[in-house]
């Protein structure tokens, strides 16, 4: 490929080409089959926009709120390890695009800059104002260094904690199975002190991560920090149920890009159940998964999330020109989505609502066909 990227999708092909097949293979794959990772992104266009006309678009803004926090674009970065083998500069320059767009940078446990380097990277960024950082969190089996990770990220000013609840055990990533794939020996998990379990290899692999995690925890969660609660991966509406009752402040409808459990519906798919089990109560829900375009991010929107998550295309950006391309990433998709709430006549996120759109089995030729037509062209018997 030689001319600049235009579309989400050109960061992929342009990281598949520069970086060493292992490295793209641990960004780009799936579990298994890959069947939930490419559903994701076919949910997006088995839904369809019914845009209204001659509303006055002149003006169209972008920024709504998320825990109370302004920003800029619904559109922020979802937790994603290892930037280290994208660029350099790594998570550094990942949350100093983040907060020069003004937007919500999560971090992923699995750095390879420590959370207060990044921290304060973003915020000589944004000129020494306070940077919109969430911390992802695994929770790990020796809980004196879970309470310690957490304390840290709370007094280095991060906003939430973002527990993630899809990975009790490691997903099966079948590149990563044929490249035998490690974290390379020069990067480090710069949020711990170096040991076994925590070396590259050992994190992977999961070493330190507490699969006896449940609901329980949530409450000595809750116990430990006054930093407000998302849940990462909740799926289905009994749970996000759960979440309401033990006190959450937020829910990312997630299958953790479909790395985990292959075979799961879309995350766009569930988002409905879960908006609708929530209704009433202040917890917000958010959905990441297969959103690459300005136009994913108005149909997540019509369906009740308030904010959506990117995971993959931040990481080719940062392969393609570091802080400079996760902005590209960040500035293309922000101007799709504006440019798709003018042409559907929204001026507002809060005005994109469920009826702006269809799915697709609901419009098909056949039924409009039979709707509008059928009485005036059908044979007289
Ligand atoms: C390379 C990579 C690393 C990831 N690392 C983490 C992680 O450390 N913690 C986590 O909660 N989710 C992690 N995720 C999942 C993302 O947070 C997110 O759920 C997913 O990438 C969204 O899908 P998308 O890539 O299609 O946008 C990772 C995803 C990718 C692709
Ligand atoms: C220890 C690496 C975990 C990162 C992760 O969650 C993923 O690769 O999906």
């Amino acid at each position: 490929m030689s001319s600049a990227p235009v579309c989400l999708d050109d960061f992929e092909k342009l990281a598949r080409l520069s970086l060493p097949a292992s490295v793209f293979g641990y960004y780009f794959s799936g579990a298994d089959a890959e069947s939930t990772l490419q559903r994701n992104k076919d949910a997006y266009d088995s839904l369809l926009i019914r845009p209204r006309i001659l509303v006055d678009v002149e003006k169209v803004t972008t920024e709504t709120t998320i825990l109370g926090h302004k920003i800029n674009s619904p559109v922020c970065v979802a937790p994603t390890a290892f930037h280290g083998m994208a660029n350099d500069e790594a998570e550094k320059a990942t949350a100093r695009a983040c907060a020069s767009l003004k937007t919500c940078y999560t971090m992923a446990t699995y750095s390879n800059t420590s959370m207060e380097d990044t921290y304060a990277a973003a915020k000589q960024k944004s000129r020494k104002q306070d940077p919109l950082h969430w911390f992802q969190l695994y929770v790990e089996q020796d809980r004196e260094a879970t309470k310690q990770l957490v304390q840290r990220c709370e007094r280095a000013g991060y906003k939430a904690l973002v527990i993630t609840v899809d990975r009790p055990r490691l997903g099966r990533r079948l590149a990563d199975l044929r490249h035998a794939f490690k974290l390379p020996k020069h990067l480090s998990l710069a949020n711990f002190i170096a040991d076994e379990t925590r070396s590259g290899a050992g994190a992977y692999a999961g070493g330190a991560i507490d699969a006896s995690l449940n609901w329980k925890d949530i409450e000595w969660f809750k116990s430990i920090t006054k930093l407000p609660i998302v849940i990462k991966g909740i799926f289905r509406g009994e749970d996000a149920k759960l979440a309401v009752k033990h006190g959450v402040d937020g829910i990312i409808v997630s299958n953790h890009g479909g790395r985990q459990l292959d075979g799961c519906p879309a995350t766009l798919e569930v988002l409905p159940e879960i908006v609708d089990a929530v209704k009433g109560s202040k917890v917000e829900v958010y959905v990441d998964g297969g959103i690459r375009k300005g136009t994913d991010v108005f149909k997540a929107l019509a369906l009740g999330a308030r904010a959506v998550f990117l995971g993959r295309p931040i990481v080719y950006g940062l392969a393609y020109q570091g802080e400079e391309g996760v902005r590209s990433v960040l500035s293309l998709i922000n101007y799709e989505f504006r440019l798709a709430m003018a042409l559907a006549g929204c001026t507002s996120t809060d005005k994109i609502t469920p009826d702006y759109i269809i799915p697709a089995e609901e419009i098909s030729l056949a039924r409009s066909y039979a709707k509008y037509h059928s009485k005036r062209i059908a044979p007289k018997l």
